[in-house]
């Protein structure tokens, strides 16, 4: 249920109202609510289908919502393009990396710097390093894009998106097809952002790696979110075990 407390529009919080998303008659959002404070850590878990990329995309700016209205920081942004949210400290990673092949690390990274709101080459060049010593990259900066495995993509990604200098980074499965070990070593990094308060809505299946970060929870099916709280009394939610957690009626 959507806790009424940390619903609001109001300067200092990220929220979606009302969010309907369709696709042709395929109604993939149906009247959802979200609403975060600008350094909350919450986490989205839900089963395939529930719509969980779709609400990211509609938050982020890539899709249009077909009704309802997104507010970040007390200014709505519904009608702003993914890149002036960006600009405006709201960025998104993709569930499959899609980095520019034939640049290295350091370009790709450099790329996402100079497109946000930096003043000069100097600011993005030490955003570009901060962000992939935060990352780990620094050994890799002068590889292609192309030739880095798995783990090194995902973490490309995040350095991506590190560097526009987000105030809340929203993470689509960034632990997707990773070894426990590896999405681990993801985690350290994610916590540092937390750290630094940024605000962190992070879409997981791999749940155990998700609760080390996040403080609040949230669970959707079929398009509605059905559960929003604190991890533990979402995970034990019966609609949640249901739902999400392959508990049938007893
Ligand atoms: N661009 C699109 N056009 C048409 N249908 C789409 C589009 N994007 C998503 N859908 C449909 O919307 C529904 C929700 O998809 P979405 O990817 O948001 O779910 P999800 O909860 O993120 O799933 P998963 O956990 O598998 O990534 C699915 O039925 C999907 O097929």
């Amino acid at each position: 249920m959507l806790n009424m407390q940390q619903n609001g529009t109001g300067p200092g919080r990220f929220s979606g109202n009302g969010i309907h998303k369709r696709f042709g008659s395929l109604l993939v959002l149906e009247d959802v609510d979200f609403s975060m404070g600008l350094s909350e850590a919450v986490g989205i878990v839900g089963p395939n289908g529930a719509g969980k990329t779709t609400l990211l995309a509609t938050l982020s700016g890539a899709y249009p919502p077909s009704a309802g209205n997104v507010s970040f920081d007390g200014r709505d942004v519904t009608r702003q393009s993914a890149a002036d949210r960006c600009r405006a400290g709201l960025v998104r990673t993709h569930q499959v990396p899609k980095p520019f092949s034939g640049m290295t690390t350091f370009e790709n990274v450099y790329v996402a710097a100079s497109h946000s709101d930096v003043k000069s080459r100097d600011e993005a060049y030490e955003r570009v390093i901060d962000s992939l010593t935060l990352c780990g990259m620094l050994e890799v900066a002068n590889r292609k894009a192309e030739t880095l495995g798995l783990l090194d993509r995902k973490r490309l990604e995040l350095a991506r998106a590190l560097a526009t200098s987000p105030r809340v980074i929203l993470l689509d499965e960034i632990g997707g097809g990773l070894t426990d070990s590896e999405a681990q070593e993801l985690v350290l990094t994610i916590r540092e952002l937390k750290h630094r308060g940024i605000g962190i809505v992070w879409i997981e299946h791999i749940v155990h790696v998700l609760l080390q970060v996040v403080d609040r929870l949230i669970c959707m099916d079929a398009g509605r979110i059905i559960a929003d709280g604190a991890p533990d009394a979402v995970m034990s939610d019966p609609q949640v075990v249901k739902a999400y957690l392959g508990g049938g009626p007893k």
